[in-house]
Order: C-alpha cells, then sequence, then structure tokens
C-alpha cells in the first residue's frame, strides 16, 4: 500500500508524525510537501495535489493536513473522482470506509492531537468499504 501525503504550514508537525507513523508499520509514504511550517502557504494547492495523486493512481489513498482539516478537503474534493472525509473521530473514520469508500482522509493539526489523529489513520486504513446498499451512492457521487 502506497500513501500520498501533503499538508499546509498549519499542518506540517502533523504530517510528520503520521508520516513517522506509518513508515514504522512499513506503509510507504511519498511526501507532497509543505516542506516547514515557517513559510505560509496556501492548501487549496496541496489538497489538489494529493486529490490528483489518488486519481491518477500514484497511490492507493491520499492524507491531507490543515489547521483546521477543512479547507484542504473541500480543495481535495474538488478533483473530479476524489472523496476526501473529514474526520477527528475514530468512528466516522470507520464509516466513511465503509460506506463512502473515501480515499483522501482530512485532519486538523489545530483540532486533534498525534495520538488521536495516528488511531483514526489506523482505522481508516483497516476499514473495509462494504458496498451492497452503498454502490449505487458511491456511484452517485462519483457523476
Ligand atoms: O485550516 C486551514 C484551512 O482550513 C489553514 O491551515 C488555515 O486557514 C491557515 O491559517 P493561517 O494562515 O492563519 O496559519
Amino acid at each position: 500500500m502506497k500513501i500520498a501525503i501533503a499538508s499546509d504550514h498549519g499542518g506540517f508537525q502533523l504530517k510528520n508524525a503520521l508520516i513517522q507513523h506509518l513508515v514504522q508499520k512499513g506503509i510507504e509514504v511519498e511526501d507532497y510537501g509543505t516542506q516547514n511550517d515557517v513559510a505560509s502557504v496556501d492548501y487549496p494547492y496541496y489538497g489538489r495535489l494529493i486529490g490528483e495523486a489518488v486519481v491518477n493512481q500514484k497511490a492507493d489513498y491520499g492524507i491531507a493536513i490543515c489547521g483546521t482539516g477543512i479547507g484542504i478537503s473541500i480543495a481535495a474534493n474538488k478533483v473530479s473522482g476524489v472523496r476526501a472525509a473529514l474526520c477527528h473521530d475514530v468512528f466516522s473514520a470507520k464509516a466513511t470506509r465503509e460506506h463512502n469508500d473515501s480515499n483522501v482522509l482530512c485532519m486538523g493539526q489545530r483540532v486533534i492531537g498525534e495520538g488521536l489523529a495516528c488511531l483514526i489513520v489506523d482505522t481508516w486504513l483497516e476499514a473495509v468499504y462494504q458496498g451492497g446498499r452503498h454502490e449505487k451512492r458511491v456511484q452517485m457521487l462519483n457523476e
């Protein structure tokens, strides 16, 4: 499995923590930036990068972080084929894989701590899309 990950300056520290967490688990990670939290950068650029990496199959899934997670999730969802989910709790992380077949996970560094964020990532990656009644709805999203 390969994960594409990106953040703006507001999510840079959490991005680093998640990269470390994923690499420790043996998961391949490609870092699409940003490279520091000194320079103020624009989350729409990084949301688009992650969205395009996923739909162009450069990675199996994407993770996108900003201060709130909101702006970068809006940006990622502008890319056709992206189903980005903003999750700050474990229930939502599991449900969005099972029901929405989400392919990008978004979180906010200014909202949750690293421990919970790692647990959300693990839950999201382990959950399995259920298909069935959800197929038609996901198809509607794609259309
Ligand atoms: O959360 C975000 C977007 O939803 C951004 O990270 C946030 O707006 C950046 O703010 P600032 O420029 O004040 O650091």
